[in-house]
């Protein structure tokens, strides 16, 4: 935002003052600066009631000037008091005049200054009166003598520093403004002021005209307060009250590094300073504005010169802080990346539309190729095809690595993703991810830091166009490829009739809770001849792939799927119709509706090109939710505006250096107060990092980095067995012991749902195990491969275990709202869409 310069028209010189204030609307706002010359015809000229004006010997085009015009009537309560001060106005025929925009706008537009510390100052919207030069020049207020003249009235100004002739004041008051203020060549700052309607008892409306500067210089130097008024001292409260809880002030603070934790103490410090100080004017002025947005702006400026003064330590350490916790231009963090010419092939479209089938060609086709997937479970499908297919090709996902001699590919999971390794062709799945709350850094990172020749992106659109501009950014090739489903997807408006007993063989049906599932699956086998697999995402991969496995096999009594969401992604699934058990889910805070773009994503798994349902079909168990299963699959996807990002250690490490005394989950917290972020980022969620990090605490002897890297181990924070084995093996790695497995194996598959919860934690527990013995010194971890035994084991027992399961869920989160009962032998939900709408 630049500043704007006011001009006013061109004048005849003899033009009485009456009619100049009817000139007024033809006021031009010039982007260009004034010139010297400009600024001195203006102060001399008959245009303006108020000039106020500084100059700089040395730069003219610095030169600030504020217009004022006392014949505003809808400039605030200040200006108004400033109209019926002017008594008995000589033009009190003017009509009143549109300058209010022009002068308003020379407001906003930023005449404040930038010293140094005023790094961004361009965001400040307060009153420009601050007296600073700009860009480091010579601080007039300090270095400058000002001269000052104070005239009674309007006319007799215009008088004295323009039209003295003309307007018949005396040549004497005219020459005294010309030698105090040395408007000439040689000035060095001239400053010319109305006290407005001194003496006719509303004398303190000078204060708005007045330098924050020099206002807070005469409160530093005055003695004591004056006298006021027991309701004017409530008023100024109020004020400052105001002040300390305002967004505004605390957002504008941060600009000249006031923390918004140190801004309450900066503004309870300054309010004592004040109170200790403040002359009569100023404080009768404030009470005229009240507690408003007024006095807030207006008493900002003056803060500040207080901040300056009076916090250089405070303003350092934040500084400092913020500097280090810069997450700025994350593509400069990749400098290598940035010096290949890239190729990034964006395979943009729905479901089912082959954008990763296209992408795996190229893929098989390179020398040497890394595919990141979203999910383990993807990973692993991509490393058997390829294997199958005759390209060599490795695995690595936080829990496992798997070499295959010879192999020059790899297929990973997309945190594991190398950013050091050179690649022909990087394939990274489900790009739309980097908008992921909690992990879209991963995929922010493989875009922005893998070293390959072409990158194939496989998404739907709706990060397109962050895409493009982060190509833009980096410099990368963007070439565009889009796809249409292969087969439409149907929407059958029947619905299921809120009956389960009309499931039929080849359907998904979907729900959003583990104890849902359940539900479902024990009603339809009881209800019904078929028999159910079940997919959610507390399941191991294997076990996942064991129950996908089944369900596509058509030689058997498995015909239906009950799944969660973790079915949207990364199973091919011979699926002739998904069914939306519900279209609500639970957020961990509240019931909310299913995002439009995760209901297109699981909607799409139905039909699969060459499975044996090729056309799609999709419908509710309600007919109250079909309504939003249409209109979300009606939806356009959505325009990403923010991607995820989050810091690497290092950068948390240079932050933990500005902050030494605090514990690290105070770290991680002040890190996301303080960090910079561009405008197409933000930094992605870490509660459940934070969590951990809490927990750890107990554990005294580990490094940041090992904190910060147990922080990231893959655990459920709702279950506190598997926190406890977290915070067990943190313990006995930070007394530098081999990590051991407190646990023993399941006698065998589960019979309850008791013991099924029981298996999948083990699983998770060994899982953790498995992860850290890739992200630590292996050495510590020496059982590796009794864990991978138990986890293959337990993977299996899991997979008998829902062969049979016929029992009702355990509640592992008591807090969720429970579904309605029903009489007839299974709980269905109400449709918890209508119920969200009432
Ligand atoms: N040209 C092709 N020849 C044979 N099969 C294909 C071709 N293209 C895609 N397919 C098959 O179609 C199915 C869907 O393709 P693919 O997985 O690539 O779609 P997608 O758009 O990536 O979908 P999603 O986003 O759901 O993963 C797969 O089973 C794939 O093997």
């Amino acid at each position: 935002m630049g500043i704007r310069w006011v001009l006013p028209p061109p004048l005849p010189p003899a033009l009485p003052p009456v009619a100049l204030g009817a000139l007024f609307p033809s006021l031009s706002v010039s982007e260009e600066p004034l010139t010297f010359s400009q600024c001195k015809s203006m102060a001399r000229g008959p245009a303006s009631s108020v000039f106020r004006f500084y100059a700089s010997k040395k730069n003219v085009s610095r030169i600030r000037v504020l217009l004022c015009n006392q014949y505003l009537t809808s400039f605030g309560q200040h200006e108004r008091l400033v109209t019926q001060n002017l008594s008995p106005s000589p033009l009190s025929e003017v009509p009143n005049r549109p300058f209010f925009t022009s002068l308003v706008d020379l407001n906003r537009q930023g005449l404040l200054s930038r010293r140094e510390n005023y790094l961004g100052s361009d965001a400040f919207d307060v009153k420009p009166f601050s007296s600073v030069v700009e860009d480091g020049d010579e601080d007039l207020n300090e270095n400058s003598e000002r001269s000052k003249v104070l005239v009674d009235s309007v006319s007799e100004f215009d008088a004295d520093v323009g039209n003295a002739v003309e307007n018949g004041v005396n040549d004497k008051d005219s020459r005294i403004f010309d030698e105090k203020c040395g408007v000439g060549e040689n000035c060095d700052s001239t400053m010319v002021e109305l006290e407005k309607g001194a003496g006719n008892g509303e004398s303190y409306v000078h204060v708005a005209y007045r330098d924050p500067v020099e206002l807070y210089r005469e409160l530093r130097n005055a003695e004591k307060a004056a006298k006021q008024r027991r309701s004017d001292w409530e008023s100024l409260r109020e004020i400052f009250s105001l002040l300390g809880k305002s967004g505004w002030a605390s957002d504008q603070a941060l600009a000249i590094y006031i923390g918004r934790a140190f801004f309450p103490t900066a503004v309870a410090k300054f309010r004592n300073f004040f109170f200790k100080k403040c002359s009569a004017d100023l404080a009768k002025y404030l009470v005229s504005l009240g507690p408003s947005d007024g006095a807030v702006k207006f008493l900002f400026p003056i803060f500040v010169e207080f901040c300056l003064e009076e916090f250089p330590d405070e303003i350092k350490q934040f500084r400092g802080m913020v500097s280090s916790a810069d997450l700025t231009k994350p593509h400069t963090w990749f400098p290598f990346a940035r010096a290949m010419r890239r190729k990034i092939i964006y395979h943009c479209g729905p479901t089912n539309s082959g954008k990763t089938y296209n992408a795996l060609q190229s893929f098989m086709e390179a020398k040497k190729g890394i595919y990141c997937s979203p999910l383990r479970l993807l990973a692993m499908e991509v490393f058997d095809k390829v294997n199958a297919l005759g390209v060599y090709c490795s695995l690595l996902t936080g829990q496992e690595k798997k070499f295959v001699p010879f192999s020059n590919h790899v297929a990973c999971t997309v945190e594991m993703a190398s950013t050091d390794d050179m690649y022909d062709v990087a394939v990274i799945d489900e790009i739309q991810m980097m908008a992921d709350p909690h992990r879209g850094y991963a995929w922010t990172r493989a875009l922005l830091g893998l070293k390959a020749d072409e990158i194939h992106l496989c998404g739907d659109p709706s990060v397109l166009n962050i895409v493009r501009k982060i190509c833009s950014d980096t410099g990368d090739e963007l070439c565009e490829q889009h796809y249409e489903r292969f087969k439409p997807l149907v929407v059958e408006a029947k619905t299921l009739l809120g009956d389960l007993r009309n499931v039929r063989s080849g359907d998904c049906v979907v729900a959003f809770s583990r104890r849902e599932i359940f539900e479902v699956k024990l009603a339809i086998e009881k209800h019904t001849e078929h028999r159910c697999c079940v997919i959610y995402g507390a399941l191991p991969p294997e076990t996942r792939r064991q129950q996908a496995n089944l369900f596509n096999d058509q030689d058997n009594e498995f015909d239906v799927l009950v799944a969660s969401d973790a079915v949207g992604m990364g199973l091919n699934l011979n699926i002739r119709r998904v069914v939306f058990y519900t279209l609500s889910k639970y957020n961990g805070d509240k019931i909310v509706p299913v995002p439009a773009s995760q209901v297109k994503q699981i909607a799409g798994r139905a039909g699969r090109r060459g499975s044996r349902y090729p056309d799609g079909l999709t419908t509710t168990l309600h007919l109250n939710d079909l309504d939003y299963l249409i209109e979300c699959l009606k939806q356009p996807f959505d325009d990403v505006k923010k991607i995820g990002l989050f810091p690497f250690f290092e950068q948390v490490e240079l932050f933990a250096g500005q902050l030494p005394n605090i514990t690290f989950c105070q770290l991680l917290e002040k890190f996301g107060e303080n960090c910079r972020l561009d405008g197409s980022y933000f930094l992605c969620r870490h509660d459940h990092i934070k969590k951990v990090a809490n927990m750890l605490e107990k554990v005294q002897s580990l490094s940041l980095e090992d904190r910060f890297n147990f922080c990231f181990a893959p655990v459920n924070i709702r279950d506190p067995k598997a926190m406890y084995h977290l915070l067990k093996f943190a313990s006995a790695y930070s007394q530098s012991v081999p990590v051991n497995i407190y646990m023993g194996m399941p006698r065998g598959s589960a019979s309850n749902d008791k013991e099924l919860l029981d298996l999948e934690t083990k699983h998770q527990v060994l899982s953790m195990y498995l992860w850290l013995s890739q992200h630590f010194k292996r050495d510590n971890f020496p059982y590796v491969k009794k864990a991978e035994a138990m986890a293959t084991d337990i993977a299996d027992l899991l997979g008998k275990s829902l062969i049979k399961a016929n029992w009702k869920p355990e509640v592992r989160n008591p807090g969720k709202p429970k579904p309605q009962q029903k009489a007839d032998g299974y709980e269905r939900p109400r449709s918890l869409i209508k119920q969200y709408e009432k």
